[in-house]
């Protein structure tokens, strides 16, 4: 349910595995498969293709469809619409597995449609489309979600489609350890760069730390230990991003494994004028802050800056991104 960047792979890894995948959603998108069909690749080797004629591709929620297993994967702004046609259209106690970035859309669905069964899960790692219906993963990483009776069945069916998938008793320390690592996405959408480059520059990683740090603050007054998803542990992390240049790459080789193109999946939305994700993700550092009685003034300053962007503006040097942050 969202058929884009994350959905066009994980579904289209399970569909070249020989699952049978419905693809829910836009027409252009769908448009541009149905043309090209799928051609999935990684860092690591991979490279499948599903032809058109292998993909089932529709514009609404299919209702002569059942489906065992419901990947959403709308950005966060679409959840609510997003539960709201599935829950008109699916039966009662459909598990739907939430694999967005920022917290809170199993809840969200839960909300808008209380009889499907909503489950949390994280995607570590970037995908973008780099051709019509070419989708790549540029970085690395292993899928996660909550544990549940109706998702054990599926990790040898992901394993198959070589998708590796932990379940974890209790996935907020993951979402929470992934968000840390997404603050980053309002960095390289203003940025303009590619990850990778962005992240070689110490004034754009010092953001990130500034960032990182507010967050960190937030979770240790709320009780909560963000998991590793880096190389180095979350609370090491703004120390490591705020080295110069040239220690930073050598001791962050892991992290830089990044594919030279890879951008954030904020960078498109910002190009382009969309809604972005950055309420999901500085915004949700900001809720946590003000509940626990603290203030997160560089992810407010962020998310404002972002939220007031116009289509097409110059990107910000890591100097004037700093200067419109107030850091000095
Ligand atoms: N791309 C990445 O590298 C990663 C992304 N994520 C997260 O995964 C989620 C999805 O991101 P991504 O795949 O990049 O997003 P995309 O924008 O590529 O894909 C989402 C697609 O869903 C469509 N859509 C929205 N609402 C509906 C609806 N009601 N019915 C059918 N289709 C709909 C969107 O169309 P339209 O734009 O027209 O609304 C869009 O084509 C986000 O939360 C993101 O943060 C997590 C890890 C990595
Ligand atoms: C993988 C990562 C952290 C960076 O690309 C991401 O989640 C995103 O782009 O939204």
């Amino acid at each position: 349910m969202g058929a884009g960047c994350v959905g066009g792979y994980v579904g289209g890894c399970l569909r070249a595995a020989g699952v049978d995948v419905h693809f829910v959603g836009r027409p252009r998108m769908l448009e541009s498969w149905r043309a090209h069909g799928l051609r999935l690749t990684d860092q690591d080797g991979r490279d499948e293709r599903c032809i058109p004629a292998d993909l089932r591709l529709s514009t609404s929620v299919p209702d002569q469809v059942h489906p065992a297993l419901v990947l959403l994967t709308v950005k966060c702004g679409a959840t609510a619409e997003a539960a709201r046609a599935l829950g008109a259209t699916l039966p009662a106690g459909t598990p739907v597995l939430s694999l967005q970035n920022g917290l809170g859309h199993a809840e969200t669905g839960r909300r808008e449609a209380p009889h499907l069964r909503w489950l949390s899960g994280m995607v570590p790692y970037n995908i973008a489309e780099v051709g019509p219906g070419h989708l790549h993963r540029g970085t690395s990483g292993i899928l996660a979600a909550q544990d549940d009776p109706a998702l054990r069945p599926w990790r040898p069916v992901f394993e198959a489609a070589r998708l590796a998938l932990v379940l974890h008793t209790d996935l907020l320390p993951v979402q929470w350890g992934k968000l840390l690592l997404n603050l980053n996405n309002p960095v390289n959408a203003l940025s303009g760069l590619p990850l990778r480059a962005e992240l070689m520059q110490r004034g754009y990683r010092q953001v990130l730390a500034g960032l990182q740090r507010e967050a960190l603050t937030a979770l240790t007054a709320a009780g909560i230990a963000p998991a590793q998803l880096a190389a180095v542990a979350p609370r090491r992390l703004p120390r490591l991003l705020s080295l110069p240049d040239w220690i930073f790459r050598r001791l962050a080789s892991r992290m830089l494994r990044i594919d030279p193109e890879a951008r954030s999946s904020m960078a498109d939305d910002l190009a382009q004028g969309r809604p972005t994700e950055v309420d999901a993700l500085c915004g949700e550092v900001v809720r946590l802050s003000r509940q626990h009685g603290q203030a997160a003034p560089l992810n407010e300053r962020i998310q404002a800056l972002v939220e007031a962007w116009p289509r097409d503006p110059r990107p910000l040097t890591a100097e004037a991104l700093r200067q419109r942050l107030g850091l000095r």
